[in-house]
């Protein structure tokens, strides 16, 4: 295992190459070989000067050139969400069914609110929104005293997507600014889908006609920069990476954005590491890895990637980043297959940042750019 633990020092602005001598005539000059034509004894020749060692310079992350081989063309990404509507709607038939049978029932009594109460959290909707959803039906119910299935679900609907909040921007700052890219970091605990949402994002943003260039920061798990490298070659988009497991992933950051400025891109996007020694050490790291992008470009986007599937507990780890990073946008992967749709309230609430992304599958145009109403609608959808 390589030891990453190592103490994190002030930024390192790695790589400006380290001045190299001049290789002047006078170093590389060698000695005569030609037989001297007099028969003089000669002094013998002076021994070329050697140059100075050089100290190991760190290895260059190199930019993995465009393969020759047919492009994929990305889903686009407008409407994406409707397209994968079903996955939600599946998985989450506890609004769609459970809440909807309950709240169509003549005589709701305190029996029933307690179990459309239990259902909302099972969603992983979180204990206050899921009693302020409660208080809001119940007075729409009073008041409207209807029964009728669709203006049950209307109500519903209306009360949800007021829940997941339409007011929030959602909007990924995508666009180059002052002359340079965007540049977004993508974060997380390790195995909630990073890697694979750094890939799926650049399709995203291919499918909208940007520049991409992608950075394997992501040097604690020798594989992922690979994985990278083939999620970018599919779309065409080029990978900064390091050869060297274990290498200073701020570097790595660096010249990803580096060669994004170079490049003239729209948008250079940053995989991060999930995992090291200690939650310190991987807070530290974060930390420098922004700090040192931002030495070539302001960093718009922190990305925290968070596993529906882990529900609340998964939303306790995520917490630790926002401490660390200052996250902008939130990326709820693996939706497809939970019941937990929920967890897009209590994420927004407990972080006080908006849900950007949504994964829903492991299909490489699997995600969506979060939409309040679309969400919604296949929350309750029969
Ligand atoms: N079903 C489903 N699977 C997903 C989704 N997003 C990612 N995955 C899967 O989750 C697994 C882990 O994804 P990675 O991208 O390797 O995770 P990571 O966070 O980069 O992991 P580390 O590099 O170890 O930190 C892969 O098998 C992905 O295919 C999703 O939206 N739905």
């Amino acid at each position: 295992m390589v030891a990453l633990d190592r103490p994190v020092d002030e930024p390192k602005v790695a790589p400006p190459p380290e001045p190299q001598p001049e290789l002047t005539a006078a170093t590389i000059e060698v000695p005569s070989v030609t037989e001297p034509t007099v028969a003089e004894p000669q002094a013998p020749p002076e021994p070329a000067p050697v140059p100075e060692p050089e100290p190991e310079p760190e290895p260059e992350p190199e930019v993995i050139e465009e393969p020759a081989v047919e492009l994929e063309k990305p889903a686009p990404a407008a409407g994406r969400l409707a397209r994968l509507r079903a996955r939600l709607a599946k998985s989450n038939n506890v609004f769609s069914k459970g809440l909807l049978a309950l709240l169509a029932q003549d005589d709701i009594d305190e029996d029933v609110w307690d179990e459309i109460e239990e259902t909302l959290l099972m969603s992983d909707l979180g204990t206050d929104p899921a009693m302020e959803l409660v208080d809001r039906l119940k007075e729409r119910v009073t008041v409207e005293g209807t029964r009728d299935p669709e203006a049950v679900r209307t109500m519903l609907r209306e009360e949800l997507i007021k829940m997941v909040d339409p007011t929030m921007d959602r909007r990924l700052a995508a666009t180059r600014k002052d002359g340079k890219p965007a540049v977004m970091m993508v974060v997380g605990v390790n195995g909630v889908g990073k890697t694979t949402t750094v890939g799926k994002l650049a399709r995203v943003l291919v499918a909208e006609e940007r520049n991409v260039i992608l950075g394997a920061a992501d040097t604690f798990r020798a594989a992922a920069a690979e994985q990278l490298t083939t999620w970018g070659e599919r779309v065409g988009v080029e990978t900064v990476r390091s050869e060297q497991e274990g290498a200073d992933p701020a570097s790595v950051a660096f010249s990803a954005v580096e060669a994004g400025i170079q490049q003239e891109a729209d948008v250079v996007l940053v995989d991060t590491a999930g995992r090291l020694h200690s939650k310190a050490n991987l807070m530290e790291e974060l930390g420098k890895v922004k700090r040192v992008a931002e030495k070539q470009a302001p960093v718009d986007e922190v990305l925290l990637v968070i596993d529906a599937t882990t529900g609340q507990n998964g939303l306790m780890q995520a917490k630790v980043f926002t401490e660390a990073v200052d996250v902008t946008g939130i990326v709820l992967t693996k939706l497809d297959g939970t019941a937990k749709g929920g967890i897009v309230v209590a994420i927004q609430r407990q972080l006080g940042v908006p849900v950007k992304l949504i994964g829903l599958g492991e299909g490489a145009d699997d995600l969506a750019p979060f939409e309040t109403e679309a969400f919604v609608d296949a929350l309750i959808a029969s």
